[in-house]
């Protein structure tokens, strides 16, 4: 019933070499390694764009039980360059299950592969940092040699280095879109399953897409916010003579800073008073736009379940996270505050303007399939929004 698995390594750029199984398409792919630790969600992470360019290994041994389905995507495709699990299980089940992980890697191209010691790359990671890699699929019958090993760390090597990539152009929409898709249910009022439509908008944000997440899109429109997504090279000219109630800057994959052109259009928005949102990238943009700085960390924080504490309520709250870049909160000016700290490694978490209606989160507050403790920023972004109108 099931054929044997052709042979594929992970090349590190630091020589060492993992062999395992292809999964995925054949062929060879590389980029950045990191580590996420979340347990569900595998197909929410492939489409993250935020991944560009990133090699994900999932720490949690099984991944693709539950096959994988049309609704639980980030995005239209997958994104991240490359997958890295310990165990795919030979059977999936699940009542959404369309087809199998195996078939969706192999349908969309991706690179992908299994039965390596995923604990031993973890640890490697945590220990040295994130480093570039390549993972290399053989075809059925293809021999695994020296040559292809040697290869593989040739390529790794060769990959460029995270740090002063621009992606998130690479990412973004070509044209700008509207949205009114709202959150998915199980049972709605109506008696129907899935995602729902915003009937009656009650403001209208314009949403800077720099590799945006669907799940920002629904939670916003779940909100009452009709979303106009507009590309990331947008003059924020363009973006205010849209009129919108409140901007939001979105997550994406990269290096925040040589985004000038979005950190420019932020800075303007910004300034005007317009009440805005960042989210990752987004954050991380803001930030910049208000004179503070951002650094690359050892491995980032790629998991579901980093505990963030909010400094005004003291708060503690469970969270979704992606990122390998930070805001360093020793360069926050004075017109930036620090509200959220990570308490895994005390780094910046999250920001607030002092002087103007602008507020950003490095996790993912609209995190799918969760956790949600932290869906109250976006309840803050609608009051501010209320209280702009208000005035
Ligand atoms: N999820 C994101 O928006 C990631 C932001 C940025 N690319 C980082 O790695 O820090």
């Amino acid at each position: 019933m099931f054929s044997v698995p052709a042979p594929a390594i992970l090349a590190l750029a630091d020589g060492t070499v993992f062999e395992g199984v292809s999964i995925g398409a054949p062929g060879r792919t590389t980029g950045e390694v990191v580590f996420n630790t979340a347990i569900t969600g595998y197909q929410e992470i492939l489409t993250d764009p935020s991944y560009r360019q990133q090699l994900v290994t999932l720490t949690y041994p099984h991944i693709g039980n539950v096959g994988v389905n049309g609704e639980d995507v980030e995005s239209g495709a997958i994104q991240a360059a490359g997958l890295i699990i310990k165990d795919l299980p030979p059977l999936h089940s699940n009542f959404r299950a369309e087809q199998s992980l195996g078939e969706y890697l192999r349908r969309e191209g991706v690179v992908a592969i299994a039965g390596l010691d995923t604990r031993a790359l973890t640890r490697r990671l945590r220990e040295h940092g994130a480093q570039n890699g390549a993972i290399v699929a053989l075809r059925e019958g293809e021999a695994l040699t020296d040559a292809v090993r040697a290869e593989a760390v040739a390529a790794a090597l060769a990959a460029p280095s995270m740090a002063g990539l621009d992606l998130a152009q690479t990412v973004t929409t070509a044209q700008p879109y509207e949205w009114t898709e709202t959150e998915w249910r199980l049972k709605r009022e109506d008696g129907s399953r899935g995602y729902g439509r915003l009937a009656q908008p009650r403001f209208h944000v314009v949403a800077y897409d720099f590799g945006v997440k669907r799940n920002i899109l629904r939670m916003l429109a779940e909100r009452g916010c009709r979303v106009t997504v507009v590309p990331a090279r947008t003059p924020a000219a363009d973006a205010l003579a849209l009129r919108p109630d409140g901007v939001f800057l979105s997550n994406g994959p990269g290096d925040p800073e040589p985004c000038d052109y979005a950190i420019a259009a932020a800075a303007t928005v910004i300034e005007r008073g317009v009440p805005t949102f960042g989210i990752c990238l987004g954050h991380q943009i803001m930030a910049l736009a208000s004179g503070a700085r951002t650094f690359k960390m050892k491995f980032g924080h790629h998991g579901a379940n980093h505990p963030v504490k909010d400094l005004d309520t003291g708060r503690v709250s469970i969270t979704s996270q992606n990122h390998g870049f930070a805001v360093d909160e020793a360069s926050l000016p004075a017109t930036l505050r620090a509200t959220h700290v990570s308490l895994f490694d005390g780094t910046l978490q999250g920001i607030a303007r002092t002087d103007r209606p602008a507020f950003g989160f490095q996790g993912h507050p609209e995190a799918s399939p969760g956790p949600h403790d932290i869906g109250y920023l976006f309840d803050r972004f609608v009051g501010l929004m209320e209280q702009a109108r208000a005035v």
